[in-house]
């Protein structure tokens, strides 16, 4: 799957008008294959609207996309390796979650032999003989889940499934997405919660009234929006010695107390850290400590589109 040559998903130019208001406006965007895409916007961004015609749900107004590697206007040609949950499920609250799963497998020609292995996917495998209508509201979103993977699917797409989860439900959620996506999947997840993607995507799109406002690599997002790493030197006078050695290094440092922050300047923290850690003990400088420090998300995507949305 990994040497497919196009992109799992790939928006060109994708625009959705309802009159005159455009919900999605010329739309350019990829999602490499492999990756946790997450796909963030405020409410009413459009992200509902892109990813229903990606599903051959609407038709665009103008633009194309492709969804692996096939037109969105022969939705007939890819669906079948596709698993999706935008509007909620339609499940039968007198079933059990199981039931439930074997009446989608026979509508979407689906091999029931994969039920105990979805439930298990999205941990009900203890509760798929429970009635849907007694489930939480997280189970509720899991079997959702567990629908979508029927079909064993190369790409998942996913909107909003942490909606109205409390947290404990939205950390179980990141842990099925991870553990889907670690099973060589595709994922494409929207929410308005940028946190909560953060956390679980490596991929990120960002959207704000229907226009591409950040797409790239979420490490990127994070370094390129004021991300530094932070020293903690064993006294004052040390952390003025490793500010002084990493300025003539050539890096941009600040010193308060004993606490050297580093600018990351593009290079991602891990691989900045084991360099100033190195650098610093080379120099017989003990580090107390090394931690990463930036701007939450949303002060940064906020920050991006200008406070707008
Ligand atoms: N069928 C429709 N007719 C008219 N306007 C619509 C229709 N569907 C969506 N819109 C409008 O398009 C815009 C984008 O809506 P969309 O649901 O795609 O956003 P979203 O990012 O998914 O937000 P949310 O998280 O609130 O669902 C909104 O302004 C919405 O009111």
């Amino acid at each position: 799957m990994t040497d497919t040559p196009h992109p799992a998903v790939a928006l060109n130019g994708l625009t959705k008008r309802y009159g005159g208001r455009t919900a999605v406006d010329r739309l350019t965007m990829h999602v490499p294959v492999g990756v946790v895409a997450g796909f963030v916007g405020p409410n009413g961004a459009g992200k509902t609207t892109a990813m229903s015609m990606l599903l051959g749900l609407i038709r665009p107004s103008a633009g194309t996309a492709e969804v692996l590697g096939e037109p969105i206007s022969r939705p007939g040609a890819y669906l079948r390796r596709v698993g999706a949950l935008v509007e909620g499920p339609g499940f039968y609250p007198a079933l059990t979650g199981a039931a439930n799963l074997r009446v989608l497998a026979t509508i979407g020609g689906h091999d029931p032999a994969r039920i105990p292995t979805v439930l298990a996917e999205v941990g009900l495998a203890a509760r798929g003989d429970d009635r849907y209508g007694r489930y939480s509201l997280g189970m509720k979103q899991r079997l959702g889940i567990a629908a979508t993977l029927l079909g064993d699917p190369e790409l998942v797409i996913l909107d909003e499934p942490t909606n109205g989860l409390d947290p404990a439900g939205m950390a179980e959620m990141r842990q099925i997405i991870a553990a889907i996506a670690a099973q060589g999947r595709t994922i494409l997840v929207s929410s308005h919660l940028l946190g909560e993607v953060e956390q679980v995507c490596d991929w990120l799109i960002i959207i704000n009234r229907g226009t591409l406002a950040y797409q790239g690599p979420t490490a990127q997002f994070a370094a390129r929006a004021g991300a530094r790493l932070v020293a903690l030197a064993a006294d004052h006078a040390e952390a003025a010695r490793l500010a002084d050695l990493l300025t003539t290094a050539g890096h941009t440092v600040d010193r308060a107390g004993d606490e050297v922050a580093v600018d990351l300047d593009g290079r991602d923290a891990p691989s900045l850290g084991a360099h100033v850690n190195r650098f610093a003990h080379d120099r017989g400088i003990v580090l107390a400590g090394l931690r990463e420090q930036r701007p939450s998300l949303e002060d940064q995507v906020l920050a991006l589109i200008g406070g707008a949305g």
